[in-house]
């Protein structure tokens, strides 16, 4: 297979970039975080005969694994790359594995900030052109029917997953780093903004049309914290991606920065030149407008848990939430992924309302 063929299918759904831009949408576009994920039971049957990175690192398999809901869900206006933020510690040589029921596990987390100097920044972005094959196939497979979003995890995100081994109820390690070592946090904050930065670039050169950044660990840090921690890197992703396109002569692409549970620094992250912000569900759409202004997209941000009412229930819940949001500069989403129990006819019940809604 040759995955370097740019001579994509022409793209026929654009409700989806035209809200990243601010143009006129004749409907509000619509896709689901998550949304090829465990709730398919298509996705369980690649799954029960495919560890979960294979998926990522094969693209015939990602590829399958990201056409999935779209098959299923005619109203989905965007699909995203299968693939997991955690590909970048992989890169950078540290081992992830993927437990069922647990979630991630890093075998040898950082346990000291010496630790830095042997993660192998060189040549990282080179360790996943597997990521890039995956969206050139996608790209010619989905035949222009939706954009195709690329997507990375951001620096502070990333790095807690480095330090705490997995996910983590309270980040107590990192904020430890956070406290005893602020120069070794920002040394490695630093070198993961310039991977994030080459490896989104490579994502749109090999086809990505948005990018998103996932700063879903957000949600453990102050207003104070955000700035210290997340926002220069943030800002300078957004930056370093524009003035690379620039340079290789490759397209700008519109960028979304979800960063859940920092609803209270929106007026901070409307400096940081992303198109679109991501909401989480805590934040209400009307207030999340007056603070970005009329210049940004806002996408979001329906309750996962939601989805477990009934259909009448969650079409209700869905035009209340599009109303408040209004159909300018606006793309619907859940305020975080969707879960594994999630019953299939509420993605049916979700993305038929927004399409119905205004
Ligand atoms: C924090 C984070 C991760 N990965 C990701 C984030 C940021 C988004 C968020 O906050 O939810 C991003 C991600 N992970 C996955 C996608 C696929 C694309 C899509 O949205 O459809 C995306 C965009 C697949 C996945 N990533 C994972 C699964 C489920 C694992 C499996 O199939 O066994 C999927 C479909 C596993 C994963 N990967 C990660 C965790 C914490 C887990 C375990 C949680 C869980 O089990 O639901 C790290």
């Amino acid at each position: 297979m040759n995955f370097t063929n740019k001579n994509f299918p022409e793209l026929k759904n654009d409700r989806l970039l035209r809200a990243a831009l601010g143009k006129e949408v004749d409907k509000i576009p619509v896709w689901v975080m998550r949304q090829a994920g465990r709730y398919l039971p298509e996705f369980q049957e690649v799954r029960a005969k495919h560890d979960f990175f294979t998926v990522c690192r094969t693209p015939e398999l990602a590829c399958e694994v990201t056409l999935q809901p779209l098959r299923r869900y005619k109203d989905l206006d965007a699909s995203i790359i299968f693939s997991d933020i955690l590909v970048i510690p992989q890169a950078l040589g540290m081992t992830v594995e993927m437990h069922t029921g647990v979630g991630p596990v890093f075998p040898k987390p950082l346990n000291d900030p010496s630790e830095i100097d042997q993660l192998q920044e060189e040549g990282a972005v080179s360790r996943l052109l597997y990521v890039g094959d995956a969206i050139n196939l996608t790209r010619h497979k989905i035949e222009g029917k939706v954009p195709l979003i690329g997507f990375t995890g951001a620096p502070f995100t990333l790095m807690g997953y480095m330090i705490e081994g997995g996910g983590s109820k309270t980040m107590s390690k990192t904020k430890e780093w956070l406290e005893k070592y602020p120069k070794d946090v920002h040394k490695l904050l630093g070198l993961l903004t310039r991977v994030i930065i080459d490896y989104l670039v490579m994502q749109v050169d090999s086809g990505a049309q948005l990018l998103q950044v996932f700063e879903s660990s957000a949600d453990h840090l102050t207003r104070d914290q955000f700035a210290e921690v997340a926002a220069t890197y943030l800002k300078n992703i957004r930056d370093g991606v524009r003035t690379k396109l620039n340079e290789k002569k490759l397209p700008q692409v519109p960028m979304t920065l979800f960063a859940k549970g920092a609803g209270h620094s929106l007026d901070t992250q409307a400096q940081f030149g992303y198109e679109t912000l991501g909401l989480d569900w805590t934040v209400d759409p009307i207030e999340a407008r007056k603070i970005v202004g009329e210049n940004i997209t806002l996408q979001g941000n329906l309750d996962p848990q939601d989805l477990y009412k009934t259909p009448e229930e969650i079409k209700k819940l869905t035009v209340d939430m599009v109303r408040k949001f209004g159909k300018y500069r606006y793309i619907a989403n859940l305020g975080h992924g969707i879960t594994p129990q999630t019953p299939l006819e509420s993605m049916t019940a979700f993305t038929e309302a927004v399409h119905e809604a205004i």
